[in-house]
C-alpha cells in the first residue's frame, strides 16, 4: 500500500547547525505514528517541515505517492491536505462552536452544516453548536479543535503535544476518543510527544528520536521490550545498570554469568533491567533461593528504603557484593524495614546487554 505520508532522508539546518538528520519514515492511512523524544531533539521542526511552514535543507516529502516538497517542487501549506492540532489549540473566541468547526470548509451551506453536525456528534458535542469557546471546559475546547481540524477531511493530521494542556483525569479519555475519531476518518496521524506514556497509549508505531535522528522505530511492544541502547531503555522507565567486563563471550556479575557473545574480550558491558523485572526473595538463614536458568544466581541485598507509590511499592537496595544500588518495584504493598537482608534475582529474558 502506498503510504499516506512519507519522509525521505529529511535534513534541516539552522545557520549551519543540523537539527534534523536523515530522517525517513512513512505513515499509512488510519495509522498513528508518534515522534517521541526529549525536548530539543527536532520533533517540532519535523512537523513544521511537513506542514510546510519550514523548508527542509534536503530530502523529500511525499503524500499518497506524490512529491509535495523536494527537488524543485514545493506545494504550499494550504495545498497539502494537512490538519494541525497543537497544545495551544486557539479556537476563535468570537465564533460559536459551529462556526469554529466550519471555519476551513468551502462547500455549500447545507453541506457545511451536515459536516459540522456530523463531527460534533462524533466528538460527543451534540447540542454545543451555539455555545462560545469561553463557555466550554478545556476538554470540550480540545474536542472542538479536533472537529475543526478534521472538518476539511485532511489526509494527514499533525499533532504537537495536543493533550499536555489538559487535566490529568481528562487526558486519557480525550486521547482515546480522539484516536477513535481519527481511525474512523482514516487519517494518517503524526503525533509529537516527549511523554512515553502518551506514545505507548496512542501509537501504532513509535519513532524514538535523539539529537535530530530516529534511533529506533517499531511498535510500542518492541520498542519497550527490545530497546536499541541503554538510553532507549531508560526513556520508558527507571532502569538498573550492572557494569562488568566481557571475558570469552561470558560476563561475570553478582547475579551469575551472562552469555555476552559478540562483545570484545575485556570490553565493558552494561546489563540493564527494569525495576519491575527484579525478583525479591526472603533470606532463609543466610541463603537465598536456588539458582535457575531463568533467573540466574540470587544476590544478597540490604534494604535502604521502601516507599509505597500507590500502584506499587518501590524498594531501594544496596548490594552486598559491591555496594552498588538497585531498585525493584512490586505491584503490592511491600515495605520491608531499612537494613533487612533480602535476595534479588534478575529475570534473564528481561535483561538487556549493551556495550558500555
Ligand atoms: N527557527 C529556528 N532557528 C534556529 N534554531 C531553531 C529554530 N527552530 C528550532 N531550532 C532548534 O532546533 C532544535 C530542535 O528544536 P525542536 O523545536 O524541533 O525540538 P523539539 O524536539 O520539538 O523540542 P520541544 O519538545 O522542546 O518542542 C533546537 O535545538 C532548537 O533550538
Amino acid at each position: 500500500m502506498t503510504p499516506r505520508l512519507e519522509l525521505k532522508n529529511i535534513c534541516k539546518e539552522f545557520a549551519g547547525k543540523r537539527v534534523v538528520s536523515d530522517l525517513s519514515l512513512s505513515v499509512a492511512p488510519g495509522q498513528v505514528t508518534c515522534l517521541l523524544g526529549p525536548s530539543g531533539c527536532g520533533k517540532s521542526t519535523t512537523l513544521r517541515i511537513i506542514a510546510g511552514v519550514e523548508r527542509q535543507t534536503s530530502g523529500e516529502l511525499w503524500v499518497d505517492g506524490n512529491l509535495i516538497c523536494g527537488d524543485g517542487i514545493r506545494v504550499p501549506p494550504e495545498g497539502r491536505s494537512i490538519g494541525l492540532m497543537f497544545q495551544d489549540f486557539a479556537l476563535f473566541p468570537h465564533l460559536s462552536v459551529a462556526q469554529n468547526v466550519a471555519f476551513g470548509l468551502t462547500g455549500s451551506k447545507s453541506e457545511t452544516h451536515t459536516r459540522v453536525m456530523e463531527l460534533l456528534d462524533r466528538v460527543g458535542l451534540d447540542g454545543f453548536e451555539a455555545k462560545y469557546p469561553h463557555e466550554l471546559s478545556g476538554g470540550e475546547q480540545q474536542r472542538v479543535a479536533l472537529a475543526r481540524a478534521l472538518a476539511p477531511r485532511p489526509k494527514i493530521m499533525l499533532m504537537d503535544e495536543p493533550f499536555s494542556g489538559l487535566d490529568d483525569r481528562l487526558r486519557d479519555g480525550i486521547r482515546d476518543q480522539t484516536l477513535s475519531v481519527l481511525k474512523e476518518e482514516g487519517t494518517a496521524v503524526l503525533l509529537v510527544t516527549h511523554e512515553p506514556h502518551e506514545a505507548m497509549r496512542m501509537a501504532d508505531e513509535i519513532a524514538l528520536m535523539r539529537g535530530g535522528r530516529i534511533v529506533q522505530q517499531g511498535n510500542p511492544y518492541n520498542i519497550y521490550n527490545a530497546p536499541v541502547d541503554k538510553e532507549a531503555a531508560a526513556f520508558f522507565s527507571d532502569i538498573n545498570v550492572i557494569r562488568s567486563q566481557s571475558n570469552g563471550a561470558l560476563t561475570d556479575t553478582p547475579f551469575g554469568q551472562f552469555l555476552t557473545p559478540g562483545h570484545p574480550d575485556g570490553g565493558a558491558v552494561e546489563i540493564v533491567i527494569r525495576p519491575q523485572h527484579l525478583k525479591i526473595d526472603f533470606d532463609r538463614q543466610g541463603q537465598g533461593p536456588n539458582p535457575t536458568p531463568e533467573d540466574g544466581t540470587p544476590a544478597r541485598a540490604i534494604v535502604e528504603r521502601a516507599r509505597f507509590m500507590g500502584r506499587e511499592s518501590l524498594v531501594e537496595f544496596r548490594m552486598d557484593s559491591d555496594g552498588s544500588h538497585l531498585k525493584a518495584t512490586v505491584p503490592a504493598v511491600f515495605l520491608p524495614k531499612e537494613g533487612t537482608t533480602l535476595w534479588l534475582t534478575m529475570r534473564r529474558e528481561r535483561c538487556f546487554v549493551f556495550p558500555a
